[in-house]
């Protein structure tokens, strides 16, 4: 395909138009790129492959396919990586911490790479649960025309029979300390759970995620779901490389796609799916990108009003592999758009309506995994918002697949995950009790640990639905039970989570939508005379930048104002 493109509007027009430029273009020799090549538009290939976990092992192979898409369109490829903090293997000790500070610094170190080398547009690749939102992120902040590609979800393992992901093997690990599950047999199961290349494959944060992506119309349809190890994915990474330069052509930028209705897009799908808690999270921190205020309570509201209807786990049956053989989430939204639960006219980088994308399939009904928007699994509820006096600046909730909506209990206080775990292994937790695991938010932990060792090992023993656990950190895309994430104020900043002392009783109803402590305001003022601020071990470094710097989870705890001073703009410079 032959393109004409105007490099003089063009940033990377500072980088290799001029006689003033001439050591630039040096570099670009020096590397074999001819001039003619020089003189095209520099399109970022932006991966998040590395040697850290199954799920970013394919990504480098797939911006590399993508290059040829990019020349095919009439661009320049050049790809670059990032880091990764992968949660599986951070789970359940302090190397948590790091995760969500890596989303940020996934996000700027993208954004620094683009500016610096002035790319004109940008593909990037991601695998894991905060990869794939910093990327978004940082096409968001950057503005510059861009496709998001998602490296595909692992296959399942297959144990006894059952297909089985990563979470089977957390859940093994409270068994197994319960005396339910023999050493071999939790050896035997971690040896076969997790087949291969892609990302934990339930509905988990990456796989919710990767749906984001196409809702909201960043990535090309039904391409995130294909599987990691699946050969196709490397005519999808072209595919995405030939379009994005079509994006170049038509100046159509993620800011023209991401808009509130597109956002709103989004937390349906993610509640239709019963995904993860995380996306509350990450919806409210891509929106800032744009400078669309869409905090936890709009993602909450669009929730309140979304059918649960994809069979997924951890709440359901299937996963993702399952999913894209049923069609995908174009095949969710098929059946949503025809029931008024999306808007059709946000555009997408197909250069097309979401509505005319959706056009362009047909409703399979022969699938189990995807069920029609008229007979849902549950009416509403894959994840739902609470707020209360415990929570007055909210909390998030996964209820898809359980069968408790409301629970009042006693408190017991936790001021650290490690405390907590340790607890739950010696069994000391009494049934119908709320733990409380506290000082573990954005700014307090810092970096909100995700605590899926925790509530695994609860559920591994039984006691999933027994008890309730509340906290100011977050929980996996893979946890189930009565787990309440994101409690805001956190302690670390004296929220009401920071008083509560054990024994209290605490009340939350998932279909109220309230979280409330039951402790008279005097008796809180006296707590709160009493109460001194913690500061954690981290006095340098990433972590305390971090804890400096970022705001509260229900926005989505990112550590910048957010896209307000528009001629900063990296595209209109
Ligand atoms: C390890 C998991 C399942 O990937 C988790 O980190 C998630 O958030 O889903
Ligand atoms: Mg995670």
């Amino acid at each position: 395909m032959t393109r004409h493109f105007d490099k003089s509007r063009l940033p990377s027009r500072y980088v290799s138009v001029g006689p003033e430029r001439a050591p630039q273009r040096s570099y670009y020799y020096a590397m074999g790129i001819p001039e003619e090549d020089i003189a095209k538009p520099f399109v970022g290939l932006a991966s998040a492959g590395n040697d850290s976990a199954p799920c970013n092992i394919t990504l480098d192979m797939q911006a590399d396919a993508a290059r040829a898409g990019v020349i095919a369109g009439g661009g320049m490829p050049r790809r670059f990586n990032t880091i990764t903090v992968t949660d599986g293997i951070a789970m359940g000790h302090q190397g948590m911490k790091s995760s969500l500070v890596s989303r940020e610094v996934i996000a700027d170190s993208v954004e620094l790479s683009v500016r610096g080398h002035c790319y004109d547009a940008l593909v990037t690749f991601a695998g894991c649960d905060k990869s794939l939102p910093g990327m978004m992120m940082a096409m968001l902040r950057l503005n510059v025309p861009s496709i998001f590609v998602y490296g595909g979800s692992i296959l399942p393992g297959h144990f006894k029979g059952d297909d089985v992901t990563v979470i089977d093997v957390f859940e093994a690990v409270g068994k197994h300390a319960a005396g339910g599950c023999p050493l071999h047999e939790l050896i035997a199961l971690e040896k076969v759970a997790c087949p291969g290349a892609g990302a934990c494959g339930g509905q988990y944060t990456a796989n919710t995620m990767a749906c984001v992506g196409e809702a909201i119309g960043l990535s090309l349809p039904n391409s995130n779901m294909m599987p990691a190890p699946y050969p196709d994915r490397a005519s999808l990474a072209v595919a995405a490389g030939e379009q994005v330069m079509a994006l170049v052509e038509r100046n159509l930028r993620p800011r023209d796609i991401c808009t509130r209705a597109a956002f709103e897009n989004a937390a349906r799908v993610v509640a239709a799916t019963g995904g993860s808690t995380n996306a509350a999270l990450h919806l409210p921190a891509m929106a800032s990108e744009v400078g669309i205020d869409f905090d936890l309570f709009d993602v909450a509201e669009v929730f309140k009003s979304t059918p649960y209807i994809a069979d997924l786990k951890p709440g359901g049956r299937y996963v993702a592999k399952d999913m894209y053989e049923a069609g995908g989430v174009y095949m969710l939204m098929k059946t949503m758009l025809a029931e008024g639960l999306l808007d059709g006219n946000c555009i997408t980088v197909t250069g097309k309506t979401l509505g005319e994308n959706i056009d362009e399939v047909t409703w399979n009904p022969d699938q189990k995994v995807i069920r029609d928007a008229r007979t849902p699994i549950t009416p509403t509820g894959g994840v739902v918002g609470l707020r209360g006096t415990l929570a007055p600046d909210g909390a998030i909730v996964k209820v898809a697949g359980m069968k408790r909506l409301r629970f009042e209990g006693p408190a017991r206080v936790f001021d650290c995950e490690e405390a907590a775990f340790e607890a739950v292994e010696n069994r000391e937790i009494a049934e119908g009790s709320v733990i409380v695991i506290r000082y573990e938010g954005p700014k307090g932990g810092p970096g909100m640990r995700e605590m899926l060792a925790t509530t695994a090992a609860l559920y591994g023993q039984g006691m999933g639905e027994k008890v309730a656990l509340i906290t100011d950190g977050r929980f996996s895309g893979g946890t189930r039970g009565f787990c309440i994430g994101h409690v805001g104020p956190e302690a670390a900043d004296g929220g009401p989570i920071a008083l509560i002392e054990d024994g209290d009783t605490i009340r939350i109803d998932a279909v109220e939508g309230t979280i409330d402590l039951d402790v008279g305001e005097d008796i809180l003022a006296e707590r709160r005379t009493r109460w001194q601020a913690r500061t954690n071990d981290y006095g340098s470094g990433a972590l305390w930048r971090y804890a400096q710097n970022v705001g509260p989870a229900y926005k989505g705890a990112v550590t910048h104002p957010g896209a307000r001073a528009e001629r900063h703009v990296y595209a209109d410079i």
